[in-house]
């Protein structure tokens, strides 16, 4: 189970600087953000929003709140599918309207070296939340109260949510984020995340219709 240590009311941020950034994927697939920084986020750290297309287009942009993960974003890691799912995120922001909040939440909260000593443990066997735990932390150290300081600086208080992560959508409801819809972000399964991906469905039910793995039964 994750934990929610969300506050009911977060208090106010404010947007510090607004730039343009055009961005050119490796597969060739180019658009232009707006690079959006904060004052007064809750946790310290240095979030960034990045408004692609008009989120004024629609009363309900499409926001995806994205773990960073420098080994798949940057690295293309097959060990997870953060990197596919943040360009896939990107081109369909970008579609509609909405905004993107890179979110400095390495391994689920818990930073890079201890990410990393917990992919040394899964490959000793355990799965990715027993790992955290064998490392004497939390299964799921994410809040959300910076993502919703920076949704509303932005004036967005009601939203779709692109995720396949229940909590996600509980924890901005909770924040006084309206979402109003999830919609369910691709699957990009790979020989070397399948694993990662059964337990987060199995353990924390996201949303992902996997097809079963004979060595995983039971
Ligand atoms: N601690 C830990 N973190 C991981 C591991 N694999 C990926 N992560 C981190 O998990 C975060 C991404 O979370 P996911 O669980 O893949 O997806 P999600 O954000 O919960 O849900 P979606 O919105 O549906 O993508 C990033 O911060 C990654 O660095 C792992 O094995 N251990
Ligand atoms: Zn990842």
């Amino acid at each position: 189970m994750t934990t929610s240590t969300a506050a009911a009311t977060a208090t106010t941020a404010a947007v510090r600087t607004q730039v343009r950034i055009p961005l050119r994927f490796s597969d060739g697939y180019q658009v232009a953000a707006e690079v959006v920084t904060f004052d007064g986020l809750a946790d310290g750290a240095e979030h960034v929003a990045l408004i692609l297309g008009d989120p004024a287009a629609t009363a309900t942009p499409l926001v995806r709140l994205h773990s960073e993960c420098l080994t798949g974003d940057v690295f293309g890691s097959a060990r997870c599918d953060c990197g596919p799912q943040l360009r896939e995120a990107t081109e369909r922001i970008a579609a509609t309207g909405g905004v993107l909040l890179y979110l400095r939440q390495e391994g689920r909260g818990i930073g890079l070296y201890n990410k990393l000593d917990a992919y040394a443990l899964q490959d000793q066997g355990l799965d990715t939340y027993e790992a955290n735990l064998a490392l004497g932390l939390p299964e799921d150290a994410r809040d959300y109260t910076a993502a919703a300081q920076m949704l509303t600086a932005l004036g967005i208080t009601e939203l779709n949510l692109l995720t396949n992560n229940p909590d996600k959508a509980r924890q901005l409801d909770d924040l006084g984020i309206s979402v109003t819809r999830t919609v369910p972000t691709g699957v990009h399964t790979t020989p070397s995340n399948l694993r990662y991906l059964h337990a987060k469905v199995q353990h924390t039910h996201h949303t992902i219709a996997l097809a079963p793995v004979p060595s995983l039964a039971g």
